[in-house]
């Protein structure tokens, strides 16, 4: 690789303190080394889209929630940050059409293959093939990343990771997918449907690629942090011995000043306002780490050629994380199982006519209490509904007998993904300004931001030091083979 002859970045400036962030700061520590000052901003809670609430003196999390045993940074972040997985509680599935259970999983694992067979033939077992086989070449990014290779635009990240069977499922829906693949489109509105309505609100049209990570997200073995997920945001913090802005970013311009050798070197003024009102800090990298859509944030970018929007075009979806601490009707859901007997802890929904609601499960503390077992019905406890609109008195008093307390989060949680895709925001807004969360339009989750980061430390050393042999390479599946 060419010789290191340029000077180190001295200061760089992450905006946003969620999972993508915090996940900078700690990636970009290892690529720049102890000099470098990282300061992170952020207006609201470190964490971001993970956050908990304390109900009856118990913690539960209110975004995001659950883990893929292949999310391999997040795991690595546990391992680096001394933090523990959560203790299992068993979970029970059932799905429900606005007026029964049209199915409910058994306790036997071959009862459930049975009556899976029996309904949809194949479907099922060809599912967790093609979604596996989807993961398998997700996971070559990791070995490119491990090999210090990081990627332009995201699309060129996906091109890397499944050549253009990924740029082809980013650009169609999971039904066009799926329906491609041979699945029956039964399936799709029985099994599929209710799963992207848990897991992104909204339905099979989201893209392909997004719906098999959807897909992902329904596996067995998921995990999360033990004290809450939020924790690894201060943990990867304190471990980049980052420096946290408690401020609001309010504008980014670019600035000019003479180099000591004579010609002009452009730097990144930072605006913003915090406790003590509005300074301005300067910068060599930024790297935004939060959406710029409407709503997310409001960041004036000036003195940039082309011009950079405040908010690119697309729109977040609102999920509202309703969480109730109380008695459930199980007479809503139409089954005629006493409370004492019924054990389902997370219910699915079909498509919007058939239910209000994408979902209602009933949640576990962060941290498992000794001697905690998954309870009946006929016990009160922390249900958390998920609904693209708050939920109503009357809402509540169809699926509650009663309740102790109501807490309610709207989240503009993910992006509303309509395929065929308008171009996906770019990775590079200008020369060292950088963007995160444009990895959100393939898919949205904290391993898809945790990617980014270690995507984006990556690229901004090889370009800060001209090191382009680590950038966009072709092929590196095939040139890599064997190298682990
Ligand atoms: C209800 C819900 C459930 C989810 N479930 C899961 C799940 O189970 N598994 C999973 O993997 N993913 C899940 N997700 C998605 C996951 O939470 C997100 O993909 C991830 O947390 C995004 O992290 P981020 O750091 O990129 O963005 P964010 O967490 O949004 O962080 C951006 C941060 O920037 C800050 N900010 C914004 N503007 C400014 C500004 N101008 N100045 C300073 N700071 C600013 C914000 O306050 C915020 O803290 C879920 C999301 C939601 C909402
Ligand atoms: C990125 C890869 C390979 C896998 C991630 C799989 C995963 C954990 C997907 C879940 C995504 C998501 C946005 C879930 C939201 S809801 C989560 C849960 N079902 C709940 O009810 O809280």
């Amino acid at each position: 690789s060419a010789p290191e002859v340029r000077e180190a970045p001295k200061k760089i400036a992450i905006i946003g303190g969620g999972i993508g962030g915090t996940a900078a700061a700690f990636f970009l520590r290892q690529e720049f080394g102890p000099a470098v000052k990282i300061e992170v901003f952020e207006a609201g809670t470190v964490g971001g889209r993970l956050a908990t609430e304390n109900i009856g003196g118990y913690e539960y999390e209110t975004g995001g929630s659950v883990i893929h045993p292949l999310n391999l940074h997040m795991k690595h972040f546990l391992d680096r940050l001394g933090l523990s997985p959560r203790a299992d509680v068993s979970s029970k599935l059932a799905i429900f059409d606005g007026k029964e259970l049209t199915f409910e999983e058994s306790d036997w694992f071959i009862v459930n293959v049975i009556r899976m067979l029996w309904r949809y033939g194949l479907n099922f077992i060809r599912m967790h093939i093609w979604v596996e086989a989807i993961l398998d070449k997700f996971m070559r990014i990791y070995q490119y990343q491990q090999y210090g290779y990081s990627f332009s635009s995201v699309e060129k990240l996906l091109h890397a990771m499944g050549g253009d069977g990924f740029l082809t499922l980013v650009n169609q829906t999971l039904e066009e997918a799926m329906l491609a693949e041979g699945f029956s489109q039964v399936f799709l509105n029985d099994v599929v449907t209710p799963v992207t309505r848990v897991n992104y609100g909204q339905s099979v049209r989201i893209n392909g690629f997004v719906g098999a990570i959807a897909l992902a997200g329904a596996d067995s073995g998921l995990w999360a942090v033990d004290g809450g997920n939020k924790m690894v945001c201060s943990g990867l913090l304190y471990h980049s011995k980052a420096e946290l802005v408690p401020a609001r970013v309010t504008a980014i311009s670019m600035k000019m000043r003479p180099s000591k050798t004579g010609s002009a070197a452009n730097f990144y003024e930072v605006n913003y306002v915090g406790e003590s009102g509005a300074a301005h800090s300067t910068y060599d990298i930024v790297v935004v780490a939060t959406p710029l859509h409407q709503g997310m944030s409001d960041i004036n970018f000036s003195g940039f050629s082309p011009p950079i929007p405040t908010h690119f075009s697309g729109r977040y979806h609102q999920t509202v994380a309703t969480l109730v601490h109380g008695l459930l009707n199980v007479s809503y859901l139409g089954t005629t199982e006493k409370p004492e007997n019924f054990f389902v802890s997370a219910v699915l929904t079909l498509d919007k006519k058939a239910s209000e609601i994408h979902s209602l499960s009933s949640l576990n503390p962060v941290k498992i209490p000794k001697g905690y077992s998954r309870s009946p019905a006929s016990q009160r406890k922390v249900w958390k509904i998920f609904s693209s609109q708050p939920l109503s008195q009357k809402n509540l008093q169809q699926i509650f007998l009663s309740w102790d307390s109501v807490f309610e989060k709207r989240w503009l949680a993910y992006p509303s993904y309509s395929p065929p895709h308008r171009r996906t925001p770019p990775f590079i807004l200008h020369d060292r300004l950088y963007y995160l969360n444009a990895v959100e339009w393939a898919a949205s989750a904290m391993e898809m931001s945790a990617i980014s980061a270690r995507n984006l430390a990556l690229l901004a050393h090889h370009r800060w030091y001209e090191q382009t042999a680590k950038i966009d390479q072709e092929d590196l599946h095939t040139r890599l083979r064997g190298e682990l």
